[in-house]
């Protein structure tokens, strides 16, 4: 495998520019029986992400996309390394502390079907971080309607439940819980991979919209190539644990410098069967060149 050029990728983003960031980052998991070794499933992660800005994570199922998210929300345990958000230290929180940090660091999760409470209205769902922060009953309201006129969901949506929803438009209420308490940075866990083609773009266009009005930063963690070049400013590729490649969503995505982003460029499909065998031509003639070297 030819080596990876992140050490000097990551220095893309100083760490004052960055608004989340990640440095050497490992996490294992125990190994099921009493003898049985643990699983390092991230081995020395790092990733910086600017204000405003969206990092899109890729790589395929296993890699440890997930862990990422789950580790900078304070879910995974944390072997060595850190993780820094606004300046401050976020990976040993206490759980007073981390649940203060929830104003600025939020996520939306891949599966809308299970991500919400299937007893609780929309409303109240809404309701919940709002109320949680000390937000005043009326101003919640308020908010509510607010939040759903954001999302595009009709004001009665906060009186009825999950189960009259869609799939796209739970990931709307979602996305809605995400954003109420103004976010800095909301990790996006394959928020579409759930969703039918047509949904995932009305989804996606959403979070760019978004964006757009509010400077939110998302780290946007995918398996899918395409939909990743589609949200990202920059992209960091994930191969077993370690980032392989980092760099401008162009540039990773169309002229990868890594083997193995060129393997995921290749699975990623495209609707132009002659582009498609452009990208083979392209990979045979990089390969055999290897090869030579
Ligand atoms: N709580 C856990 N205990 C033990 N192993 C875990 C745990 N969570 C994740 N893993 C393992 O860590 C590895 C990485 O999982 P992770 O969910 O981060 O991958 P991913 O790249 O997000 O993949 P996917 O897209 O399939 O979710 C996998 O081998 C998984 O089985």
């Amino acid at each position: 495998m030819q080596p990876s050029n992140h050490p000097a990728a990551h220095r893309e983003v100083s760490a004052a520019d960055a608004l989340l960031s990640v440095d050497r980052l490992r996490v294992s998991f125990p190994g099921k029986g009493r003898r049985a070794p643990a699983t390092e499933v991230l081995k020395g992660v790092d990733l910086a992400i600017r204000p405003g800005e969206t990092l899109g994570l890729v790589g395929e199922s296993g890699s440890g996309k997930s862990t990422i998210g789950r580790a900078v929300l304070g879910l995974a345990p944390v072997t060595s390394g850190t993780v820094t958000f606004a300046g401050r230290r976020i990976d040993r929180l206490s759980a007073r502390r981390r649940r203060g940090l929830a104003r600025d660091l939020q996520v939306v999760f891949q599966d809308p079907y299970t991500s919400l409470n299937p007893s609780r209205t929309v409303g109240d769902t809404l309701a919940e971080p709002l109320i949680a922060q000390g937000t005043a009953a009326g101003a919640s309201r308020e908010r509510i309607a607010d939040l759903l006129g954001r999302v595009q969901l009709p004001a009665d949506a906060a009186s009825r439940l999950p189960r009259e929803f869609s799939g796209g438009q739970r990931q709307r209420v979602a996305i809605a819980r995400a954003l109420a308490l103004d976010p800095r940075l909301i990790i996006c866990d394959e928020p579409v991979s759930a969703l039918d083609l047509t949904t995932q773009r009305t989804v996606l266009d959403l979070l760019l919209e978004i964006q757009e009005a509010t400077d939110v930063a998302y780290l946007f963690v995918s398996h899918d190539l395409s939909v990743v070049r589609f949200m990202s400013h920059r992209v960091a590729v994930i191969h077993h644990g370690e980032i392989v490649e980092t760099g401008d969503a162009a540039t990773v995505t169309g002229t990868p410098s890594h083997p193995y982003t060129r393997t995921l460029l290749l699975a990623s499909p495209v609707a132009d069967v002659a582009e498609q065998r452009r990208r083979r031509a392209a990979a045979d003639r990089v390969a055999k060149k290897e090869q030579q070297t």
